[in-house]
């Protein structure tokens, strides 16, 4: 099970590296490496098993942040309303050789700003993002997925697919004015 001490930090060029794509059908080695950041993602969002493990709950988990420069990012989107416990996530999967097919002009951003398992120091502003996506991605079996995505899950999406472009998410923040978002920007709380 992976744990922070296998997390990769900013500093390291792992993380400023476009990730290699994938082939199918996945390894073993390759399935293994799915299972275990969906399992990392699952396990940081148990309340009593995150704070066990001394873990940073994450939503989503890209492969460069294990040391892997391959084209895979897990993502577990649970309802933003979490009072439900058994409401089923906004999106899960693991998506592999991931591509943004369209994009809406509208930007969206949370507004509490966003952080990563890869960066220890908080970095204050709005991240605009494209606030809906089309995404086409492979998952696990080589099935083929096209999704249309928007607000937080396709704000949490962006920012895994920014990992295996090597752009980390304080890149898109504002130097001059942080917590200027560009005009029209869907706030996401
Ligand atoms: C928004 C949020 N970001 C958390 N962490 N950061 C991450 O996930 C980074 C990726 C996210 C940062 C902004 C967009 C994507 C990890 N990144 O570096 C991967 O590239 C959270 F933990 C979190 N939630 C809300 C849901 N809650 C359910 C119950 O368990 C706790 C959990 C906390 N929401
Ligand atoms: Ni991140």
């Amino acid at each position: 099970m992976y744990l922070m001490k296998d997390i990769t930090r900013d500093g390291n060029p792992v993380l400023r590296k476009r990730a290699a794509k994938i082939e199918f059908p996945l390894s073993e080695e390759d399935q293994e490496l799915a299972k275990k950041m969906m399992e990392y993602l699952e396990v940081s969002q148990d309340p009593e098993l995150c704070e066990k493990y001394k873990l940073r709950a994450g939503v989503g988990l890209a492969a460069p942040q294990v040391g892997v420069s391959k084209q895979m990012a897990a993502v577990l989107v649970p309802p933003l309303d979490s009072d439900d416990e058994d409401a089923k996530p906004l999106f899960k999967d693991v998506i592999i050789n991931p591509v943004i097919v369209s994009e809406s002009v509208q930007y969206g951003a949370l507004t509490e700003g966003e952080g990563c398992l890869s960066v220890d120091k908080d970095v204050p502003g709005y991240v605009p993002r494209h606030d809906r996506i089309t995404l086409r991605y492979q998952d696990v079996k080589g099935e083929k997925h096209q999704v249309r995505l928007k607000n937080y899950p396709a704000i949490v999406c962006q920012h895994e697919i920014d990992h295996l472009h090597g752009v980390l998410f304080y890149d898109h923040i504002n130097k001059e004015h942080p917590f200027e978002a560009p005009e029209g920007t869907i706030m996401i709380s």
